[in-house]
């Protein structure tokens, strides 16, 4: 039985042009003036601390820190104190409306049909667990972000680490097998797998299909009954 979908973000519920040429260029542009503007404030503190430590380097200087964030940028590195830096800035981008996220057509309708059917939906992004509420809660679809109750980022661990997916299983509390995993990403693919969870691999956009995993096109090839997942 499913009793549960976990879905990745970007490339899966949303275009990873969005991500890359809205968001990740507005963190870019606003980075600088936005630590600036908010230095003093601990949870702005606490990413530069967290981004030290994730580069083994106790004493860099704040703009050190800065440009290391910008390599990260341009790396597209998950990155943990990026992640989080990046969702405070999007924060402000969303309250002033400067934009609403991408989600592909299929979404709100698959979320409605599969929570309809008795299945909690969470998500497992890399972007933080506030952009991800952002994200869902400001989409060009409007508030999507009530169908999940539950949110993961990579403070629960690596999207390519099959114990990330044993932390979310049990943080869910359904055994692995009742859980089904979307994501465009074959590494992350295999670490669900490898942790016993069900699988689907998108490929939007006329992506090729992922090697080793049943691949739809869209959340509505995905149909679901009682133990079993088909892909039409
Ligand atoms: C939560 S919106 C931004 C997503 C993001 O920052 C990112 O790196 C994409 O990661 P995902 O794991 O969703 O592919
Ligand atoms: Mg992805």
């Amino acid at each position: 039985m499913v009793k549960r979908i976990v879905t990745d973000i970007e490339g899966t519920t949303t275009s990873i042009s969005f991500v890359t040429s809205t968001l990740f260029a507005h963190a870019r542009a606003s980075l600088v003036s936005f630590v600036r503007a908010h230095a003093g404030e601990a949870r702005v503190v606490a990413a530069l601390d967290a981004a030290r430590t994730e580069a083994g380097e106790p004493g860099l200087s704040d703009a050190a820190v800065i440009s290391l964030w910008l390599r990260w940028i341009d790396e597209d590195r998950k990155a943990t104190s990026l992640k989080a830096i990046q969702g405070m800035i999007w924060e402000e981008g969303y309250h002033a409306g400067a934009y609403r996220s991408h989600v592909y057509p299929d979404v709100p309708g698959a979320l409605a049909r599969w929570k309809a059917q008795g299945i909690g939906l969470a998500v497992f992004s890399s972007g933080s667990v506030l952009a991800q509420r952002l994200l869902f809660g400001h989409t060009i679809e409007g508030d999507l972000a009530g169908f999940f109750d539950g949110w993961f980022d990579t403070t629960t661990g690596k999207k390519a680490d099959p114990a990330s997916y044993a932390r979310i299983t049990a943080a869910l509390e359904v055994a692995p097998h009742e859980v089904l995993f979307l994501s465009d990403v074959k590494a992350e693919l295999d670490a669900a797998r490898a942790a016993g969870l069900l699988r689907v691999g998108l490929a939007r956009d006329g992506a090729p299909p992922l090697v080793d995993h049943p691949t739809a096109r869209s959340f509505d090839d995905i149909v679901i009954e009682g133990d079993s997942v088909l892909v039409r």
